[in-house]
């Protein structure tokens, strides 16, 4: 298989560049949380790389004027918005399904829908990490050649929460931690199992996103609210990062086929790079 560098494959988002963009023509990709912030920004990339992409998102309004502009600049051929809740475990097979009825195939799949709620706790749990193994295991029905299909990449997004925790969100932390933890245990399933399929983590440190504002409000952060000033001065201290360069760690992550089971962490300090786990000794 001839490997180019990555980013002589690529057009990164929103730059001109002379790169071929050809990479992922005739590829499909399925982004929960499409709508807007991280995955809007991975959904453009990808249809600037000539994917196909299902936004599937809970919210129809910004979804819907999500595909409006993405159609003005792509095409109205290259995505499809279809609105779910990604708790609802019907619907979200569903928008698996319409999503390959529609386009055919599945190659890329990233379990990216995620909120920061401490008051409603259950609800992150449901969103951040339930509906993260329900998409995996969704993405397995439609890509692993252990039901004859032919193999893919999935993405689960954790969070730099994993690797620094904070007193602000106890909750959301745990779901990263249970992201990945998740994530490195099924790349293992898969190679052992040979579904063809690679699955990998992303863990960004702050982007600039409508999820980074939820920090200032009670209805958002319950209790924790009155730790949002030491909130605000970790952002402070480590920056906050534009979705663009996310939405590049993925592609990253969706063209270099030797990655599987990876831990991908994105910071101001240190760009893209991997978290390296200590071998396990007896
Ligand atoms: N913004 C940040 O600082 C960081 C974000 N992340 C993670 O990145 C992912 C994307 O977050 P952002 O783009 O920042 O947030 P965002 O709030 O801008 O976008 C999240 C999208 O997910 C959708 N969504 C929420 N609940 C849903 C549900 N039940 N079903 C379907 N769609 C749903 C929302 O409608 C929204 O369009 C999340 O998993 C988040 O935890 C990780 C590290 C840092
Ligand atoms: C309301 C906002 C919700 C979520 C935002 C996001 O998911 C939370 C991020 C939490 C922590 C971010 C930490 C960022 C750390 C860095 O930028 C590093 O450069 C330095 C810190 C530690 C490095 C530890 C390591 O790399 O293992």
């Amino acid at each position: 298989m001839l490997k180019l560098p990555w980013h002589m494959v690529l057009k990164a988002q929103g730059s001109a560049g002379d790169a071929s963009g050809m990479a992922l023509h005739g590829k499909v990709a399925l982004v929960t949380g499409g709508a807007q912030g991280i995955g809007r920004a991975v959904a453009e990339t990808l249809l600037k790389n000539e994917a196909k992409v299902s936004l599937v998102d809970l919210n129809q309004s910004v979804g819907e004027m999500c595909k409006k502009d993405l159609d003005q600049q792509y095409g109205e051929d290259n995505c499809i918005f279809i609105q779910c809740d990604v708790t609802d475990r019907g619907k979200l097979q569903e928008a698996f399904q319409s999503t390959v009825e529609r386009f055919g195939r599945l190659d890329i799949v990233i379990n990216n829908a995620g909120i920061n709620n401490e008051k409603n706790w259950e609800k992150t749990i449901e969103v951040n990490l339930t509906s993260v193994i329900k998409g995996t295991y969704l993405a397995l029905d439609h890509m692993s050649k252990e039901y004859g299909k032919e193999g893919g990449v999935i993405i689960n997004v954790s969070s730099m929460a994993a690797f620094l925790h904070s007193p602000h969100q106890p909750v959301y932390t745990a779901t990263k931690h249970g992201v990945i933890g998740f994530s490195r245990a099924m790349a293992d399933a898969s190679e052992q199992g040979q579904y063809g399929v690679r699955i990998n983590t992303l863990c960004p440190a702050f982007v600039d996103t409508q999820l980074l504002r939820t920090v200032e409000h009670e209805e958002t952060m319950g209790k924790f609210v009155k730790f949002k000033d030491e909130f605000k001065e970790r952002m402070d201290k480590f920056g906050v990062l534009k979705p663009s360069l996310i939405a590049e760690g993925m592609m990253r992550i969706i063209t270099d086929e030797s990655l599987n089971g990876a831990v991908m962490k994105i910071t101001c300090s240190k760009g893209i790079h991997f978290h390296t786990y200590e071998p396990l000794s007896a």
